[in-house]
């Protein structure tokens, strides 16, 4: 199976529990939520997104023909000779791509395997951080993993019920565009009243890093 893909960049995680993490990231195209293109976005499920998945033409894109192939590009981005690899498999929506043969070749070669997805498909064996971020309007598959991170607020999508799913951490990001101020007060006001939840900032984009 092949994996088109948009880019491959080494960063800080700027999200959830691991933010501060280097990590390799993995920007797989396409995404099931939006077609990634400006004229569809009012229509789009997901109408908020913050990423250009569209295409190959970013630093380290391509169609990759097999796991091998894409993992050793991964590898390339990783400084040498140091801690394990961590790789962050996003999109787009990397669920529509990865699959076990990707997460064994990953192992295989000494990384472990992070995942964002929107959790409206199900997840490959063998994933070691799994972040949900559901959609409101999307169906909802993946009910459990070790965090579970809101884009806040969403209308129609109270945060309360979701905390006694069987996830470890539970984040509240604040949507990002042009109402970001009002999102981060309310990000912070929910999470002093309901302590469960912590507030996930978008770190790189305060750093100025991918
Ligand atoms: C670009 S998405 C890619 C992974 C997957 N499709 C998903 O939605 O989780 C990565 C993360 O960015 C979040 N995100 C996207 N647009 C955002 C925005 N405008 N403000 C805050 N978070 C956003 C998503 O909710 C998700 O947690
Ligand atoms: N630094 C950095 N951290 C991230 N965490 C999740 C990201 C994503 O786009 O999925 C992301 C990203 O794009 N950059
Ligand atoms: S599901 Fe994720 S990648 Fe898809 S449009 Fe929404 S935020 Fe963007
Ligand atoms: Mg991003």
């Amino acid at each position: 199976m092949s994996y088109w893909v948009k880019e491959i960049f080494y960063s800080l995680q700027g999200e959830g529990a691991q933010a501060g993490r280097p990590a390799v990231f993995c920007r797989f195209t396409g995404c099931n939520l939006w077609s990634g293109r400006e004229e569809d976005r009012a229509r789009a499920i997901c109408c908020f997104c913050d990423t250009d998945f569209r295409g190959t033409d970013g630093t380290g894109g391509g169609r990759y023909p097999d796991a091998q192939s894409l993992v050793n590009q991964i590898l390339a981005c990783w400084p040498t000779g140091s801690e394990r690899p961590y790789v962050v498999m996003t999109g787009g929506e990397p669920l529509l791509q990865l699959d076990t043969a990707l997460i064994e070749t990953l192992h295989r070669n000494g990384c472990a395997v992070a995942v964002e997805t929107n959790g409206t498909r199900s997840a490959p064996p063998g994933i070691d951080w799994l972040c949900v971020s559901p959609k409101a309007g999307a169906p909802w598959v993946l009910r459990q993993g070790d965090e579970l991170k809101l884009a806040y607020p969403q209308i129609g999508f109270d945060p309360s019920p979701l905390a006694m799913l069987p996830f470890n951490m539970f984040f509240l990001q604040p949507l990002d565009g042009p109402d970001y101020t009002r999102n981060l007060q309310l990000a912070i006001a929910y999470c002093k009243a309901h302590p469960t939840w912590r507030l996930s900032i978008q770190l790189h984009k305060c750093l100025g890093i991918p």
